[in-house]
């Protein structure tokens, strides 16, 4: 069997890599480790520079990041390296002396920061959209929305990504062993290549090979779980509630609330309102006046600017021209921060933020715009779930209720932000036929304690039992407005007629 002896003595010599082992630990574990981690945060700084430079809107800020990752992802590692290492040996040794290992550090960061940057960047573009549209609307400056809402959602998301780059650059700290280490300086290949040659054979090597694969096995399998916890989120168990049971939950808060607590409502005038998408006329002189606590029904067949005229109100679009006032004061003059805080926004989808909880996601605006201290926050936000009857379900997650309920914490949300003006963009459109109905009677009830509420709605019934005033949009236009009987017992127009016909 002399094959065999000549593996063992090649690979397995037990000897050789006992002699190397402390070494291996004390030097090489430690330097591999240390070039790892450096190259890896300061690849984090330069990644998320890059990547907020790479979502700009700015071409001067875009170019160079699509430059430098270009450059940097496209060039193999060892020529960066050599290039950095030895084209700076000059700099480097007039700022860090002698060792080249922070030159290593340095092309090691250069190389990371680009994957890290394309990473980062992926994962903030695939935050949904609606979530910056939620934070501005609960009167986040767009900084804000992109600091406390998006960017930890998509670091979060991006997680597994980074702890696999963290495992590359473990891998990528031999190749500094080109720029002649010192030998106090050694990572895990150079200590192991170093031993094997005094040894002429193999065993330290592969020790070397054992520790690379002890430090990023282990690591694989937590990406893993972090993936798996991601997905899943951290929640227990996800109770699955039959719609009826969620019908009666609400009933039952409904009948043990303060219904005594009545809203102080705001108004809207609206003269010549107009707005364009690009070269599209979507609204073409919009009238509207909403009185203090009253119901304002919105309906009009697709297209015809329903939301765009909501979203104009609290600026999420801004008008092409017009007067919209809010209680006397103009909207258009006020800082839409300072505007969003007095007119509340409910949407379609929901926007709840999806890493926090339903208790969460209605305190995140009073602690973080309204600076409140959080335990008064935390009362305000379970009394506003509780009127929504999700005082049980505050711990869970969006992703462990039902559209239903997800809507109701949205609601909840608006509220906690003490709006005197809530707008609601087809917010049971999205909702199973059970569960709408829960949504619809609480929007009703908010109606009744007089919060104005402007709804854009295809729900008939309700905006003739609840409205006190519906409008008809179509192209762009309020054609007919008035009251629910004058609206649905006596259209005027032709096409509210038409309309009318093609939906009761
Ligand atoms: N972000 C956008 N960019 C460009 N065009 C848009 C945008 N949002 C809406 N539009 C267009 O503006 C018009 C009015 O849209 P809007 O959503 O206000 O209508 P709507 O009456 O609410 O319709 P629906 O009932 O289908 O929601 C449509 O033609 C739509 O395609």
């Amino acid at each position: 069997m002399n094959w065999f002896d000549n593996i063992s003595r090649s690979f397995f010599d037990w000897n050789a890599m006992a002699e190397v082992l402390p070494t291996m630990i004390t030097v090489g574990l430690k330097n591999t480790l240390i070039l790892a981690a450096a190259s890896t945060v300061f690849g984090v700084i330069i990644g998320m520079i890059l990547a907020i430079m790479g979502i700009s809107r700015s071409a001067w800020l875009r170019i160079p990041a699509r430059l430098y990752t270009d450059i940097f992802r496209g060039l193999p590692a060892i020529v960066t390296i050599l290039l950095i290492g030895q084209g700076f040996a000059r700099i480097g040794r007039d700022l860090f002396g002698p060792s080249p290992y922070p030159l290593g550090i340095l092309a090691l960061s250069l190389i990371a920061g680009a994957y890290i940057g394309e990473i980062f960047r992926s994962g903030i573009q695939s935050v949904d959209r609606g979530q910056m549209e939620a934070s501005r609307a609960l009167s986040m400056s767009y900084g804000q929305g992109m600091r406390i809402i998006v960017v930890p959602q998509g670091v979060r998301r991006v997680l597994p990504a980074l702890v696999n780059q963290f495992i590359g650059n473990v891998k990528d700290s031999s190749l500094v062993y080109f720029l002649g280490l010192l030998a106090s300086e050694r990572e895990i290949f150079r200590v192991g290549q170093d031993q094997a040659v005094v040894t002429g054979n193999l065993s330290p090597l592969l020790l070397a090979g054992v520790f690379y694969l002890v430090i990023t096995v282990p690591l694989t399998h937590v990406v893993n779980t972090i993936d798996t916890r991601l997905r899943i989120g951290k929640q227990k168990t996800t109770t699955v509630t039959s719609g009826l049971e969620e019908v009666s939950e609400l009933d039952r808060a409904q009948q043990t609330k303060d219904t005594s607590a009545a809203f102080k409502g705001g108004s809207i005038e609206v003269r010549d309102l107009t707005m364009a998408y690009g070269e599209l006329d979507v609204l073409k002189g919009v009238d509207l006046t909403v009185k203090p606590g009253s119901v304002t029904c919105i309906i009009g067949p697709s297209g015809s600017g329903k939301s765009t005229l909501l979203r104009c109100l609290n600026r999420l679009v801004e008008p092409k021209g017009g007067t919209l006032l809010l209680d006397g004061d103009s909207i258009l003059a006020m800082k839409p921060e300072k505007l969003r805080r007095r007119v509340g926004m409910v949407f379609q989808h929901f926007n709840l933020f999806p890493d926090h909880t339903a208790l969460d996601n209605v305190m995140l605006s009073l602690t973080k715009i309204k600076h409140m201290p959080r335990g008064e926050a935390e009362r305000i936000a379970k009394a506003r779930l509780a009127d929504v009857g999700l005082a049980s379900r505050q711990h869970h997650r969006p992703g462990g209720l039902s559209g239903g309920q997800q809507q109701r914490v949205a609601i909840a949300r608006a509220l906690a932000m003490e709006p005197e003006v809530i707008l609601f963009d087809e917010v049971t459109s999205a909702l199973d036929p059970e569960l709408v109905k829960g949504v619809l009677n609480l929007m009703a009830d908010l109606g009744g304690r007089g919060m104005t509420m402007v709804v854009v709605t295809h729900e008939m019934g309700f905006a003739r039992r609840v409205a006190d005033q519906v409008v008809f949009m179509d192209e762009g236009r309020v054609v007919e407005a008035g009251t629910p009987a004058q609206i649905f017992d006596d259209p005027q127009s032709p096409r509210l007629r038409r309309f009318l016909a093609e939906v009761l």
